[in-house]
């Protein structure tokens, strides 16, 4: 029975991504709710997916007006067994939950610091005087927006039927086509065959021209880049790891030689996977 971590409570983007998961690979289970595991945090239910107690873990890792979550991307650098299975895409629409009746009696806002960077300019127009509180899902604070009825949220509208909440207004997001790329994380190799691949690496040395040597080595051989992104090794201030996301599958031949050539410019190269993406 495969069995999947996501950033829970109930009512998370990354539960809806997860049941999409499980009803594209197993189209003919049943929705089994045994199935599901909840973690508090994003780097929780990685290391559940890690250590073996769950079979894959689905988890955000960019979207479309944030960027990169960084969690996730340090989170994979540091995993010595997880492969990208698959990558999900889906739209996000936000809504406002909460008991109060009016905007006026909102005094605190809760939400994924994801949900609150999306509707930014909405809360500067609509709220501008309401504290925000940053927490570690959109779900986390739905508790207490039952209990208080100054107490708002920023989930999605299924959060609001899952809890019996109002939504006082929806949608927030400040762009309509706000999306967010999760990635299905397990300890196989996928098995459906890839039509993208993601790597990540480290450089040699911090001297002039050292990331241009790995991306001469994919601009050579004619390897579209679909996305590139640093994040610091935490080692020294100024040193970074390289995410990069190729429209290859990695058994292409031309791919498989990059590789090779990649690991002579680079100091640590970790192949993330190789994945469709639905
Ligand atoms: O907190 C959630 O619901 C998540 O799954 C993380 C998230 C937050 C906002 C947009 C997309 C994903």
């Amino acid at each position: 029975m495969t069995t999947v971590a996501y950033l829970g409570p109930a009512g998370t983007y990354s539960e809806m991504a997860a049941l999409q998961y499980l009803q594209l690979s197993h189209p003919d289970l049943e929705h089994d709710p045994s199935r599901m595991c909840p973690y508090p945090t994003i780097p929780q239910a990685i290391n559940a997916a890690e250590q073996g107690h769950v079979d894959v873990a689905v988890v955000p890792v960019e979207n479309s007006i944030q960027g990169g979550v960084t969690m996730t991307l340090d989170s994979l650098w540091q995993s010595e067994s997880l492969q990208i299975q698959q990558a999900i895409v889906m739209p996000i629409a936000h809504a406002l939950i909460t008991r109060a009746q009016n905007l006026d009696d909102i005094k605190v806002v809760y939400s994924h610091p994801q949900g609150l960077a999306q509707c930014q300019q909405w809360l500067d127009h609509h709220l501008p005087t309401v504290q925000q509180i940053a927490s570690d899902s959109t779900t986390y604070g739905l508790h207490i927006v039952a209990k208080d009825v100054t107490v708002a949220a920023i989930a999605s509208q299924r959060a609001a039927e899952i809890y019996y909440l109002p939504i006082l207004q929806y949608p927030i997001n400040d762009q309509p086509d706000n999306c967010t790329r999760f990635l299905v994380l397990g300890r196989t190799s996928p098995t459906t065959r890839g039509t993208h691949s993601s790597l990540a690496f480290s450089l040699k040395r911090n001297m002039p021209g050292a990331l241009v040597k790995p991306l001469l080595v994919l601009a050579d051989r004619q390897i579209n880049m679909s996305r590139i992104e640093s994040r610091p090794t935490k080692r020294s201030l100024g040193e970074y790891i390289f995410f990069i996301d190729i429209e290859a599958p990695i058994d292409d031949p031309n791919f498989s030689e990059a590789l090779q050539e990649l690991q002579a410019v680079t100091e640590n190269l970790k192949i993330l996977g190789s994945y469709a993406i639905t």
